[in-house]
């Protein structure tokens, strides 16, 4: 994004030429991450030397897009840029806990209780309580209500805090502390908000505190809302106005990224539902209903695509392959990776849920350090077991839970019987985990963790056990070991200090925090499949959004699976499901394909 290429429009100027709170309301594109950069680059000047702005945002991935924008910002110089600091809500708020926690009580020494590990404390509770959509909404207040008491009571006993509560945390320091305040806001007299429409109510109080003392701006676009589900309330932004009296200013008319096309306005039609006949830059097709032909009709427009991108000579290119669900995502990928006698491979990068690899990780780094103890075994079934209660995420599936469960009662047997000198079991489940434990155990290092690595995952890969293979099946998804990363230079340094990888478990959960406040990390490159959920704050070259399709049985259809409208029928409130996909195509800067069954169409473009 180089700033000499464009003049900035009236708007742009009017908030280069106010300094008091700001709300910034423009749609996709419009150019509010642009200006506030700028913005942020004047008050750097009018700070005190030791003072910054701070940028906050929700997603790691929305954080690397603006420090990529800050760095391509020729209008500021490196040293302006410098004091334009950006992180996400959830490392600022850990690093003020971690400072100041314990005036709350909390342990003097706390940690991250990571998204996987928080899972497997939950999992007993959310399986109780079944499927979300089966509960009422008192059963609903209440699943949450003990879920809270259940992290809130780790943290307190244990120091290990869960995501889910650093908001209301940190808002109970400022709350009791105005000392702390007042040390933040000479840090950040200036704070800018990315995406201010999602914040939650526990963000929300926490900003009105830290609105106290420093300057705030708001960018939102209320209509790309889709973070309901964790407390986003539609009336933030009127509440914005109302507590901070903010200058407005309104650049819903503009569109920057996708300029000489209609994909804003296409975007914008769908909230209407009203369409027009064509739209410059939006291509629908259509393709039948049955895995093979949908696939292919995919992987299809995908290479023209990628030709178009590359033909164009468009530098670092992107081309996002949106879907509606983790499942359909994953489709997408093993088929990509195929190749058949037609269609070729293609190369590309699926944003997938890591709570399963990051699990997965744990079991190989267990099995790459040296046996510990007598207690080696039960310890490797304890991973075992987190890796199936934790791997669905907030979303744990009966069958994992069952899973889980079923392996720790095998084992609880197995070590009955050893102690009591008996015969153990023939046909246990348990057999096959100790069987490819053992294998493993007999595994010699060589001190290169990629290649150490790859070694035991092969070995669980190749064992009998499906559980086992499950995980290293799920341990394919990491790239974390890659040349150059810390943690393969973690490891190395492990080896070295100790001939071999004597702290490997701790290494890897440490990098898996790491990486999860990591923002260094570049944008993805490339053909890049994800779900559309994760799209938010993004921008690519080219979009295609592909749906899944129904299954028919005697001219009916009896399931309808990964559509953009669950099940693809129409309700009294469409707003998220429009909300959503107008968020999905106006990620685009040259075109958006948007593939639907031709027996069964999106019903938003009925
Ligand atoms: N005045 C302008 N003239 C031309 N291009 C501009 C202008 N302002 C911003 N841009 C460009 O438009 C694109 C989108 O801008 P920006 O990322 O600031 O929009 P945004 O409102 O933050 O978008 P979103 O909410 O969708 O993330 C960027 O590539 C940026 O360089």
């Amino acid at each position: 994004m180089s700033s000499e290429k464009f003049i900035l429009t009236k708007e742009q100027h009017r908030i280069l030429k106010d300094f008091h709170n700001q709300l910034i309301i423009g749609g996709p594109g419009s150019g509010k991450t642009t200006i506030s950069i700028l913005k942020a680059g004047q008050w750097v000047e009018k700070l005190k030397e030791n003072q910054n702005v701070l940028f906050l945002s929700f997603a790691r991935a929305t954080v690397s897009r603006v420090i990529e924008a800050i760095d391509e910002q020729s209008l500021l110089s490196k040293e302006i840029k410098k004091r334009i600091n950006v992180d996400t809500y959830h490392a600022y708020f850990w690093k003020i806990i971690k400072t100041h926690g314990y005036l709350l009580g909390l342990p003097r020494k706390v940690s991250i209780l990571t998204p996987s590990n928080e899972a497997i404390t939950l999992s007993s509770i959310r399986n109780a309580y079944g499927k979300v959509k089966n509960l009422s909404d008192r059963q609903k207040e209440e699943k949450k209500q003990d879920e809270k008491d259940a992290i809130r009571k780790l943290a307190f006993e244990k120091g290990e805090i869960a995501f889910g509560l650093f908001a209301e945390l940190t808002f109970s320091l400022l709350d009791n502390c105005n000392k702390i305040l007042n040390l933040l806001a000479n840090s950040y007299p200036v704070i800018i908000l990315d995406e201010f429409q999602d914040t939650n109510f526990e963000q929300w109080k926490v900003i009105q505190s830290l609105g106290n003392r420093s300057i705030i701006i708001a960018l939102a676009d209320s209509e790309q809302r889709i973070f309901d589900f964790i407390g986003a309330d539609p009336q933030r932004i009127n509440h914005f106005k109302k507590h901070f009296s903010p200058k407005e200013f309104d650049l819903r008319n503009e569109n920057h990224r996708s300029r000489g096309t209609d994909i804003t306005k296409f975007g914008n039609d769908i909230l209407k539902g009203n369409f027009q006949d064509d739209y410059k830059g939006i291509k629908l097709f259509t393709f039948p209903s049955n895995n093979n032909q949908a696939f292919s009709e995919l992987k299809i427009r995908t290479i023209k695509a990628r030709k178009r991108l590359i033909e164009k000579d468009v530098k670092d290119w992107t081309l996002a392959i949106l879907v509606p669900t983790k499942k359909l995502m994953r489709q997408v990928s093993d088929f990509f990776n195929q190749k058949t006698q037609k269609l070729p491979a293609i190369h590309h990068h699926a944003v997938i849920d890591m709570h399963g690899a990051i699990l997965a990780a744990d079991v190989i780094a267990f099995l790459i350090q040296p046996k510990c103890n007598d207690n080696d075994l039960e310890q490797f079934v304890q991973l075992i077991c987190n890796f199936f209660y934790g791997k669905g995420g907030d979303l744990p599936t009966k069958t994992d839970i069952a899973e889980a469960s079923s392996i720790q009662k095998s084992f609880d047997k197995l070590y009955a019987k050893i102690k009591a000198k008996e015969k153990t079991p023939k046909n246990s489940i348990i057999n096959a985990i100790v069987e490819g434990y053992e294998n493993c155990r007999k595994l010699k290092f060589t001190g290169n963790p990629y290649e150490d690595w790859l070694t035991v995952r092969d070995t669980l890969e190749s064992s009998n056990c499906k559980r086992l293979k499950s995980i290293a099946l799920e341990a394919k998804n990491l790239r974390l070991l890659n040349r150059g990363t810390q943690l393969r230079e973690a490891l190395s340094q492990n080896w070295r200090d100790s001939g071999f990888y004597r702290n490997a478990l701790d290494i890897v959960r440490q990098a898996f925090i790491a990486e999860h406040f990591s923002i260094s990390q570049s944008p993805e490159k490339g053909v890049i499949v994800m779900n559309m959920h994760k799209a938010k704050g993004k921008q690519f070259d080219e979009v295609i959004v592909f749906e899944g399709w129904p299954k028919w049985v005697r001219r009916e259809i009896v399931s309808n699976p990964d559509r953009i409208v669950i099940g693809n029928k129409k309700s009294s409130d469409m707003t998220k499901y429009k909300y959503n996909l107008r968020v999905s195509v106006t990620r685009a800067k040259i075109r958006t394909t948007i593939m639907t069954p031709k027996d069964d169409p999106c019903v938003l473009f009925l």
